[in-house]
């Protein structure tokens, strides 16, 4: 009779490469000098990988994990299409404890690893971005809930395609995402109308945007209204990012060039 071992095996055999997520050193050290091609997909290079993909958020769905990995092994050539991977994962807290095998496809490709990576703005002005939604997501404001529209990239076109609905608090200001007392004016302004629009770099150039997009052509799930459609179509009609909370769901979505790329529930994180 053939041993569990046996009858796992195809999980991993004949891969061409291995993801690992977040390893531990000893955990990676194990595949040292294996001759298969090793890729660590983490927050930080803490076990001194060769190759590496850089994680900007821990991605609570495995999924998108998985993705996020794939696609930026695929970005930096160092895994293509038709090429089999296993993917080592940790699901639960404390270490690797999960085998995906996938295929490496155009299937598995949302764009998820562009979001960040490949984006008109900085990566870290993205994900803190990010931070931002997914932390109101979870408090809201005074305990409701809120929404907010981030346009991050871009700013000088987006500017010129939406118009203000209220003064703008950061007209003469110099502050960026990602600074502590930001977060707190954004979380503020938030329970306000309209976009806030970010730059490249990550300065605030203003809130109480109303974006005016041209939105025919943009096909974005049914059920969502007005602020995640205006979202959507301006990251068409310019080179920019949305990250929209939603009042009414409490999730965290992301539009880059028209299309949903990732949606987040703020709760998992
Ligand atoms: N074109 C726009 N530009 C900027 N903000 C907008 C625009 N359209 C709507 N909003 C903002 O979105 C808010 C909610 O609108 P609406 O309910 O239609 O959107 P929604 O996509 O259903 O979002 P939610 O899930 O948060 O309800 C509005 O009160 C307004 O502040
Ligand atoms: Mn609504």
């Amino acid at each position: 009779m053939a041993s569990l071992t046996e009858h796992l095996s195809d999980l991993v055999a004949e891969v061409d490469a291995v993801l690992l997520f977040s390893p531990t050193s000893s955990f990676y050290e194990r595949f040292a000098d294996d001759g298969i091609e090793v890729v660590v997909v983490a927050p930080d290079n803490d076990v001194d990988a060769e190759t590496f993909v850089d994680l900007p958020l821990p991605f609570d769905n495995v999924k998108d994990r998985i993705r996020f990995g794939i696609e930026g092994a695929m970005d930096a050539d160092l895994v293509s299409e038709g090429d089999e991977v296993a993917c080592v994962a940790s699901v639960f807290e404390g270490g690797s404890d999960a085998i995906v095998r996938v295929t490496v496809d155009e299937s598995i490709h949302t764009g998820i690893f562009d979001l960040f990576a490949n984006s008109r703005a900085e990566p870290s002005v993205i994900r803190d971005v990010f931070e931002v939604a997914i932390e109101l997501g979870q408090k809201g404001q005074k305990g409701k809930p809120v929404g907010a529209l981030f346009v991050v990239g871009d700013a000088g076109k987006v500017m010129n395609k939406s118009r203000p609905l209220s003064y703008n608090p950061f007209e003469k200001s110099h502050v960026h995402v990602g600074d502590p007392i930001v977060n707190v004016m954004l979380k503020e302004f938030s329970r306000l109308d309209g976009a806030f629009v970010v730059s490249d770099s990550g300065k605030i150039v203003s809130a109480y945007r109303y974006l005016e997009p041209a939105a025919e052509g943009v096909d974005i799930p049914k059920g969502l209204g007005a602020r995640h459609m205006s979202g959507a179509a301006i990251t068409r009609d310019t080179n920019s990012t949305a990250i929209v909370l939603s009042e009414s769901d409490g999730l965290v979505r992301a539009f880059k060039a028209g299309e949903l790329v990732l949606e987040i529930d703020p709760e998992e994180y």
